[in-house]
């Protein structure tokens, strides 16, 4: 009922400035701490995304312009439509919880690899995490072996990142002008054409190396799950549906990578801060493990405090503070105010982890906040931290089996401390984050990574020279 819905309120704001409107408020390093602020201050409604699913309209991501010539092709970035819902179908296929348990023997292979890695070049742990998660993907996706240095696949995939985050697409003026998109390349003022031109080369390149990938005879001979894009190809009935599933194979890697090694190098800044935290969950794994072997998929039930650990990550250095913007696709009504058809929808996450109601003193960490007195884990499992509703994160189930898999390995055969000065005596750990846009994730820091005992050493050789 449009005429109705219309004439109520639009959701209170601050003032906006004469000329600029609000757009200095809606873009300040750590701007999700303002809206927190604005929202105590009853002065902006954010949606408590919680409760979308009675929003489903809210599905929608915002198109600018620079997107739907550019981007669009990521499955994160995707208007609403029947191209997101195959891309959503593809990921439900590959990536729903009970397909996700195929991938485990690939995930634990992939992590014997990071422990061998850890122990040969412990400082060059980041690049061990990162090889570790994109390795998980890129099997479970299209069958590909990651090599450790300089891989041709991983280069084409930073490299085309890297674009994204140099490219100066607010400033392109067919943002403002979308009649633009049909000039001529060549013309003063179509870089944003040359530029998209560049793209889409390189996300053909893309393509092509999954498909080349997926459909190699090696693949079928692993004794492994089939890749999800062998697995689907043959379903597909169009060059356009093989497309589609090139795209999402391609948007996993994007998304899946640098996000799941992040939270796992948050967990390395967690353990070195808090020693007495690494040493109470060492406990806990070597009560399970005897210290005789490393841990397995299989005794994540029997590791709760580990479990909370992992929670406390996420909770406590949210990746998408702001979760990504979502769009209304229909006008709607929300506590009484009018959310006008085509508005951005910010939820708050970063908020939702400091509310002081359901964690006391949230700036620290604390894993016990996730347990009973008992040392059960409570029903709070953190899900906010992948996004909301319809639009939720879908490799989350794959996500939280690689940290939680690196997470308990490296309690087992490391300890993880910060760096000493020449008297011996501990530096703190400087740690910055990325805070700008819509990510929070740590920037590069150094911490101590050493083999707990020699039978730690002895378990990664022997597990390295079997796989
Ligand atoms: C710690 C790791 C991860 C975090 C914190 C994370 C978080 C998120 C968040 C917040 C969203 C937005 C959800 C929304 O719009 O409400 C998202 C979307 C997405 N994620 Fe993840 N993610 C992680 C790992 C992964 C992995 C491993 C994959 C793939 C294998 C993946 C694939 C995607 C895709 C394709 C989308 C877009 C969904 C859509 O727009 O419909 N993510 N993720």
């Amino acid at each position: 009922n449009k005429p109705h819905i219309g004439k109520l309120p639009y959701p209170p704001g601050p003032t906006p400035s004469f000329i600029w409107g609000n757009r200095n408020d809606l873009s300040a390093p750590r701007v999700w701490v303002r809206y927190a602020k604005w929202a105590n201050e009853q002065h902006l409604v954010l949606a408590d995304l919680q409760q979308e699913d009675n929003h489903s309209q809210f599905v929608g991501r915002c198109s600018r312009v620079t997107r739907t010539t550019v981007e669009s092709v990521a499955t994160s970035l995707r208007v609403y439509g029947p191209e997101w819902r195959k891309h959503r179908r593809i990921f439900q296929q590959g990536f729903k919880s009970d397909s996700c348990l195929e991938y485990r023997p690939v995930q634990t292979k992939k992590m014997h690899d990071m422990l061998y890695g850890l122990l040969r070049t412990p400082d060059d742990f980041k690049s061990h995490v990162y090889t570790y998660t994109g390795a998980i993907v890129l099997s479970v996706m299209a069958g590909y072996n990651v090599v450790p240095n300089n891989d041709p696949y991983v280069k084409l995939a930073e490299s085309l990142l890297e674009a994204f985050r140099a490219a100066p697409m607010a400033k392109w003026k067919i943002n403002m002008f979308p009649i633009l998109r049909y000039i001529p390349s060549w013309l003063p003022g179509a870089g944003f054409k040359r530029y998209a031109n560049l793209i889409k080369g390189q996300l053909a390149q893309q393509r092509e190396f999954l498909f080349k990938s997926a459909t190699a005879p090696s693949v079928e001979v692993e004794g492994e799950r089939t890749p999800v894009v062998a697995d689907l190809l043959p379903g597909c009935s169009s060059d356009s549906d093989v497309r589609m599933l090139l795209e999402a194979a391609g948007s996993a890697y994007t998304a899946g990578t640098g996000t799941t090694a992040s939270s796992i190098l948050v967990f390395f800044v967690a353990m070195a801060s808090f020693p007495e935290i690494q040493k109470k969950a060492q406990e806990e794994v070597d009560r399970v493990t005897g210290g005789q072997r490393l841990p397995e998929y299989d005794d994540r039930a029997h590791l709760p405090y580990t479990e909370a650990i992992i929670r406390e990550v996420l909770r406590w250095r949210p990746l998408f503070p702001l979760g990504l913007p979502h769009a209304s696709m229909e006008d709607d009504v929300y506590s009484g105010y009018y959310i006008p058809k085509g508005s951005i929808i910010y939820p708050n996450v970063w908020a939702m982890t400091r509310d002081p109601v359901k964690y006391k003193d949230p700036e620290i960490f604390n894993p016990d906040r996730f347990l009973t007195e008992t040392g059960e884990l409570i029903d709070d499992e953190v899900t906010y931290a992948f996004g909301f509703g319809r639009r939720i994160c879908p490799g989350r189930h794959l996500s939280s089996a690689s940290i939680w898999l690196s997470a308990a390995a490296i309690l087992s055969a490391f300890d993880v401390e910060r760096k000493k000065d020449e008297s011996g005596c501990y530096i703190p750990l400087d740690v910055k984050y990325v805070d700008k846009g819509i990510t929070s994730h740590p920037l590069s820091f150094q911490c101590t990574i050493l083999p707990r005992s020699e039978k730690a050493v002895q378990l990664i050789l022997e597990r390295h020279a079997e796989d």
